[in-house]
This record gives structure tokens, C-alpha cells and sequence, in this order.
């Protein structure tokens, strides 16, 4: 199973920046021979706005595109909402569901999550499904958390879903200085992918690390993780360049 390296910009860069991170990362994907040859794969998650000038950018090139968030309808009144019609449209072919910030900041609920996977998969859509812990705790405790976050959100899950990738993000390692422990990072992984390999419904589950992750992490973590969930650390094309270097290497 290839490597996943995805990138969330969130509102970071505003969408100028935003076209020329991704020239520049389209062009170091494209000289990597384990993205070239798909044992690495990079998809980086730009604000709605800059979706269709990114497809434009990445058409042809080795990074893939996906989007922040969706809504849980296909089409109809939903004023200011994005539906994954469109975003399969527009040549995304991943989905974050259920990021910490969209769950606290902007009250996601399960029920919502849960709604908004099922229009992925409707969709044809890869959900990078979010979850974490919020607080620190053990990681028998972290994991039962994520389970927990995970049941609700494939609840509704009717037929089958090609692939999923989970991203556990621990809420408290999110924005912070460093990503959680190694330990704990390889304990939680290794839990959630044992306890998803008897759900039957994704046939292909990924299960990747995010939350203050950068150069030199996925050495640490090794096989316990199947890549990394970027943020600002990734802003550097060049810290990129590295982890992508590392993920190859793995
Ligand atoms: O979507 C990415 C994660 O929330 C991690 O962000 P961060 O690396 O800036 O902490």
C-alpha cells in the first residue's frame, strides 16, 4: 500500500500564495521518482475558493487536490454550503470530514460527520476522516476516543467505500510546537488499524499521523502510521521536499 502525504492549508495562505505553494509543489512531485511512481502519494487541500485555478495547476502533474470540508446534501438550499458533487467536478479527489476545527469551532456534531462521509462516498470521493483525543491521555483511552469517533461516523455508511483514510489528529497536538509522542502515536495507529481491519465496508483503509507533523517525524513513527497529515509545517515547500524525501525512504 503506497504512502498518503496529505497537506491541509486551512486559511493560511491567502489564494495568490496559495497558486504559487502549489506550482512549486506540483514541481517537486513531480521530480520525486516514489511520487512519480505512486509509492508516495501527495494531495494537498487548498480553501474552496482556490480549488478550480489548483486543478488547473496540479492537471498533469503528480499532486492530487482535495477539499476542507463538504456539505452532507448534494444540491438544493444550502446557502454558503459546497456539495461533493462539485468538488468531484472540479477533479478533487479527497475529503477532509470532521477536522477538531470544524467540530469546535463550527459545531460538527456525529450526526453531521456522519452525513457528510456518506456524501463523499456518494460522491466518489476519498474521505480523510479526523480524529483525536482532546485532551492528553493514555493511549488505550486515545484510541477507544477515536474508535468511538470513527463508529459514529461510518454509522450511516450504506455499501461499500472504495478507500478511507483516517487521520488521527490529537486535538491537543494540533497548532502546537511539537506532534504528540511517538509512542503514543504508534500505540493509537496500530489500535485503530486493528480494530478497522474487521470493518468490511472501506476496502482499502489508510490510517496517517497530523497535528504539529513535519521533517523527521515519519522516521519515528515507521510502519505504525501509512503517512502523515500536514499543516504549517509543510508551508515550506522545501520542509515538504524533506518529508516526502523520508516518506520515500520508509
Ligand atoms: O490539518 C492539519 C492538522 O490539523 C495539523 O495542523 P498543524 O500541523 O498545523 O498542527
Amino acid at each position: 500500500m503506497s504512502r498518503f502525504l496529505g497537506v491541509s492549508l486551512k486559511m493560511y495562505l491567502d489564494h495568490r500564495s496559495t497558486l504559487r505553494w502549489i506550482a512549486d509543489v506540483a514541481a517537486i512531485a513531480d521530480e520525486q521518482s516514489a511520487v512519480a511512481d505512486g509509492t508516495v502519494q501527495l494531495a494537498v487541500l487548498p480553501s474552496f475558493v482556490s480549488l478550480q485555478a489548483a486543478a488547473r495547476i496540479t492537471a498533469g502533474t503528480r499532486l492530487e487536490l482535495g477539499a476542507q470540508d463538504l456539505s452532507w446534501a448534494d444540491s438544493g438550499a444550502f446557502t454558503g454550503e459546497v456539495s461533493g458533487r462539485d468538488l468531484a467536478a472540479l477533479g478533487c479527489r479527497y475529503v477532509e470530514v470532521g477536522h477538531a476545527e470544524r467540530r469546535r469551532l463550527f459545531g460538527e456534531d456525529a450526526v453531521i460527520i456522519a452525513g457528510k462521509l456518506a456524501a463523499a462516498q456518494r460522491n466518489g470521493l476519498t474521505p480523510i476522516l479526523c480524529v483525536g483525543e482532546e485532551e492528553r491521555v493514555d493511549e488505550e483511552e486515545a484510541a477507544d476516543f477515536c474508535l468511538d469517533q470513527i463508529a459514529g461516523a461510518l454509522g450511516d455508511l450504506d455499501g461499500e467505500l472504495p478507500e478511507l483514510i483516517i487521520a488521527y489528529e490529537p486535538v491537543w497536538a494540533i497548532g502546537a510546537d511539537r506532534p504528540a509522542g511517538a509512542d503514543h502515536v504508534r500505540a493509537v495507529c496500530r489500535r485503530l488499524r486493528a480494530e478497522l481491519a474487521d470493518d468490511h465496508r472501506p476496502q482499502q483503509v489508510r490510517v496517517i499521523y497530523g497535528g504539529s507533523a513535519g521533517p523527521g517525524l515519519l522516521a519515528q513513527l515507521g510502519d505504525a502510521v501509512d503517512g502523515l497529515f500536514l499543516g504549517r509545517f509543510a508551508h515550506d515547500p522545501q520542509q515538504l521536499r524533506q518529508v516526502i524525501i523520508e516518506a520515500s525512504a520508509s
